[in-house]
């Protein structure tokens, strides 16, 4: 999960933060029936759940990877719902030791699903203990130090690990290698954000018309959760200015209010694409250097700005770096200019 440090304010942060977190306990579906959209991961999650259930079997190991905020750690309880089992919770940076780890492997019953968040930044003690517990069930514990150091190995019950990345190129590949499930999402269509609007306005009784849903479903950048967090804010605003129904215009204009424009894209991602254009003249510039020149973490250009912008077609990534495209330059209410057109000139 990559906070933007630098702007907690950030309307489109992917990431939850504070009492965020509870009002997305709140919304999230708990069985995949209700899960709203990525048709493929759902439908295959479906068939897998349903053959090792048949089986009486744990599922297998599951990794989940894609962009923050589209519904990792949601699937993640739902499988352990559709499993009927518990879920034990836990997170890369968390898990630092192996014992840690060891204690909770061996408090799981039958077909619990261990989920382990942001599983890239395990380190390589914690991931070595994972290794036989994942493959054959069982860990090798070394209890004591020094010569009175001794090995044993303890059996598990048989779990499913639901592991959980933004980032799945950061996973070492005897790690990536060992889950027999892996599934991407991907950002939403407009017409599920707006189901996903939908269900949530409705669990939270607000009124909503399916046209106020679709004006905030078409700015939340692809991702449940800042639809979530667009439908709140709209909702304080159609209170406050109007009745407290979300129709299309209540909705567009609490999102003017928010300085959220027609195409989702937020400040942030406004001075990126300038940059690119003005300081770059549109590219190729290296993440390095754009990263320095908006003043952003490179990592949180690379898995939270970035994706989204190349997904709409506003950003390309080429082997010598990012490069503005045609629509950069209308977006920005610029001139037509040829994409990429230092790159022709040679450098
Ligand atoms: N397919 C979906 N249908 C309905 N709601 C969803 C769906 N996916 C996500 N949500 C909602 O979006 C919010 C964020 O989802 P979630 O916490 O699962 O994202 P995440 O991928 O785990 O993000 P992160 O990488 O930050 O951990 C949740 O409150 C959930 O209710
Ligand atoms: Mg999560």
């Amino acid at each position: 999960m990559a906070a933007s440090g630098e702007t907690p304010e950030r309307l489109f942060d992917p990431a939850a933060h504070g009492e965020e977190a509870a009002a997305e306990r709140a919304l999230r579906p708990d069985t995949l029936a209700e899960y709203v959209g990525q048709e493929a991961v759902r439908e295959q999650l479906e068939i897998f759940i349903r053959a090792a259930r048949g089986r009486g079997e744990a599922l297998d190991h599951t990794l989940l990877f894609g962009p923050p905020g589209l519904g990792k750690t949601t699937l993640a309880h739902i499988v352990a719902h559709e499993m009927g089992a518990s879920l034990r919770q836990s997170s890369g940076p968390v898990l630092d030791r192996p014992g840690d780890l060891a204690a909770i492997l061996t408090n799981l019953e039958p077909h619990d699903v261990l989920f382990i968040d942001e599983i890239h930044r395990l380190s390589a003690v914690v991931e070595e203990v994972l290794y036989p517990a994942m493959e054959d069930f069982r860990i090798d514990i070394v209890i004591g130090e020094g010569p009175s150091a001794r090995s044993i190995k303890l059996d598990l019950p048989p779990f499913t690990l639901v592991g959980a990345t933004t980032r799945a190129g950061l996973l070492t590949s005897p790690l990536r290698d060992r889950f027999g499930i892996v599934q991407r999402l991907a950002y939403y269509p407009v017409g599920e954000l707006t189901r996903i609007v939908e269900r949530s306005a409705q669990r939270l009784g607000i009124a909503a018309e399916p046209e106020g849903a679709g004006e905030i479903a078409r700015r939340a950048r692809g991702t449940p959760r800042v639809a979530n967090r667009l439908l709140r804010r709209v909702r304080d605003f159609a209170e406050v200015r109007a009745d407290g129904r979300i129709t299309a215009t209540v909705a567009a204009e609490a999102m003017a209010l928010l300085n959220v424009d027609r195409n989702g894209l937020d400040e942030q991602d406004r001075r990126l694409l300038e940059a690119v254009v003005h300081k770059f003249g549109g590219g190729p510039v290296g993440l390095d250097n754009l990263a320095t020149a908006v003043g952003e973490e490179r990592g949180t250009l690379e898995d939270v700005v970035e994706p989204y912008l190349i997904q709409e077609g506003y950003l390309m990534r080429t082997p010598r770096g990012r490069t503005a495209t045609a629509h950069t330059y209308s977006l920005l209410g610029l001139p037509g200019q040829q994409p990429g057109a230092s790159d022709l000139l040679g450098e």
